[in-house]
């Protein structure tokens, strides 16, 4: 263990001085790990409780008459029914670290997501959600936090930096200097592994511009420009082969290190994207068949009886084998109840350590670097006059329409979400 600081949440932070690992992938990050990384021991807390969502369901029957006479009139029955999404998933998110929820299609991962990012109306989602102890209001949790979606929408003609520094106008207090926004998207250009690419277009099937990991890359600091405590995340690497899933995920671990909270989901992920992950939550229809750190996730599997064979990978493995179960009667119940067990006996509440500065206070330190204001009254509104903002995308817009060959239309979006250029 190393020094100690104060975080950007005016909590104490351990440090630990580490290896530097070499990754040939791409220059940029390359050049980033050489230098000495920092990896601080987390002290702030998103921690969720019993998280459970169900949805209406309707199911609609039509009787025909009496022996299908066609002249009779058709009865409708319609039964609600409710369709469990979620159903009571407990865990904790650290400062300093990425949690990782898997799974496979319809496992409830993006529902999770959303419960946490608070994109689930209160009255529906039944548990509960808490930084550090006390729970958010409900607007707080939006302000210090970034929602990066699964579908990049960026404007194809328009260099990384000016998509960064676009960001920045709209996402930074326009109090602030041009000089310190520029300097801020310099920053987060260097925390994304990008500086090669700077002055490269986005491009998209029309226009040859960065890679895919790269446009990725661009969403997330597109979105981490502002500096936000929690950083969510859907699926960030679909589309991605796997070493720019790898990249992805490398600058993920770099941003949770450097003092915030990342949670993301993940389809499938490969051995070396799990290796820079420090929590795992397995769904499958919407329960938690495992929670806990990858390298206990073998010796989980051993005691459920089911030993990960020599050279198998074991995140492969694991999902290959509650899918499976998910075919039989009883489906993954034992694997729910055997984690429910297995997590018991391996935590204590006393291990959940958190900052006990007050949370209103912490958030005065951090809000003012963001678009929000502070105020003795509490958290109010944007930084940025709605005026402010619609100039912003309306110079955007025609900057990359300006530049467009063709003349193509005002405001044209890229939206690759197949056909990524590797
Ligand atoms: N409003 C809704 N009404 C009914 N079912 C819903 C609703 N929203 C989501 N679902 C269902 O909930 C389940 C979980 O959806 P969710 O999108 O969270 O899964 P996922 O694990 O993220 O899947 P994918 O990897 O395909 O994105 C799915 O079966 C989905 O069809």
């Amino acid at each position: 263990m190393g020094e100690r600081e104060i975080n950007a949440l005016g909590f104490h932070v351990g440090i630990e001085l580490e290896e530097t690992s070499s990754m040939s992938l791409d220059d940029d990050l390359e050049e980033v790990s050489m230098m000495t990384k920092k990896t601080p021991v987390a002290s702030s807390v998103l921690a969720f409780n019993n998280l459970t969502y169900s949805v209406n369901t309707s199911k609609e029957w039509r009787f025909r008459g009496i022996l299908g006479r066609k002249d009779t009139e058709a009865v409708t029955s319609t039964r609600a029914k409710r369709k469990m999404l979620l159903n009571n998933i407990s865990g904790e998110a650290r400062e300093g670290e990425i949690l990782a929820i898997l799974g496979p299609s319809g496992s409830g991962k993006s529902t999770l997501i959303d419960a946490l990012a608070n994109r689930i109306s209160k009255e529906s989602l039944g548990g509960s959600v808490t930084l550090n102890g006390e729970t958010l209001e409900s607007g707080v949790l939006k302000m210090i936090s970034a929602y990066v979606m699964q579908d990049d929408l960026l404007y194809p003609i328009l260099t990384v930096e000016e998509t960064l520094m676009f960001s920045a106008d709209f996402r930074l207090p326009h109090s602030l200097s041009k000089g310190k926004k520029m300097e801020r998207v310099q920053t987060v250009i260097d925390e994304l592994g990008l500086r090669n690419a700077a002055k490269t277009i986005i491009g998209d099937e029309d226009h040859r511009g960065i890679s895919g990991g790269e446009r990725r890359r661009v969403s997330i600091g597109a979105n981490v420009i502002r500096d936000p405590i929690l950083l969510f995340l859907d699926e960030p690497t679909s589309g991605l082969n796997s070493s720019c899933a790898f990249m992805v995920v490398k600058v993920l671990q770099r941003i949770a290190r450097s003092g915030r909270i990342v949670i993301m989901s993940v389809h499938q992920p490969s051995s070396r994207v799990v290796s820079l992950l420090d929590q795992l939550i397995f769904l499958s229809l919407g329960e938690t068949v495992y929670y806990g750190s990858p390298f206990n996730l073998s010796p989980f599997l051993s005691e459920y009886g089911h030993c990960v064979p020599e050279n198998e990978d074991t995140t492969e493995f694991m999902l290959d084998l509650y899918r499976e179960l998910e075919d039989v009667p009883g489906g993954t119940r034992s694997m729910v109840e055997f984690n429910q067990e297995w997590y018991k006996k391996r935590n204590h509440p006393s291990n959940s350590e958190y900052s006990t500065t007050r949370l209103d206070e912490s958030l005065k330190e951090v809000i003012p670097r963001g678009k929000l204001i502070y105020s003795d009254i509490g958290l109010t509104s944007f930084a940025n006059p709605f005026w402010f903002d619609t100039v912003v995308l309306v110079k955007r817009s025609l900057r990359n329409s300006n530049r467009m060959p063709e003349g193509v239309c005002f405001g044209t979006l890229s939206k690759r979400n197949k056909g990524f250029k590797n």
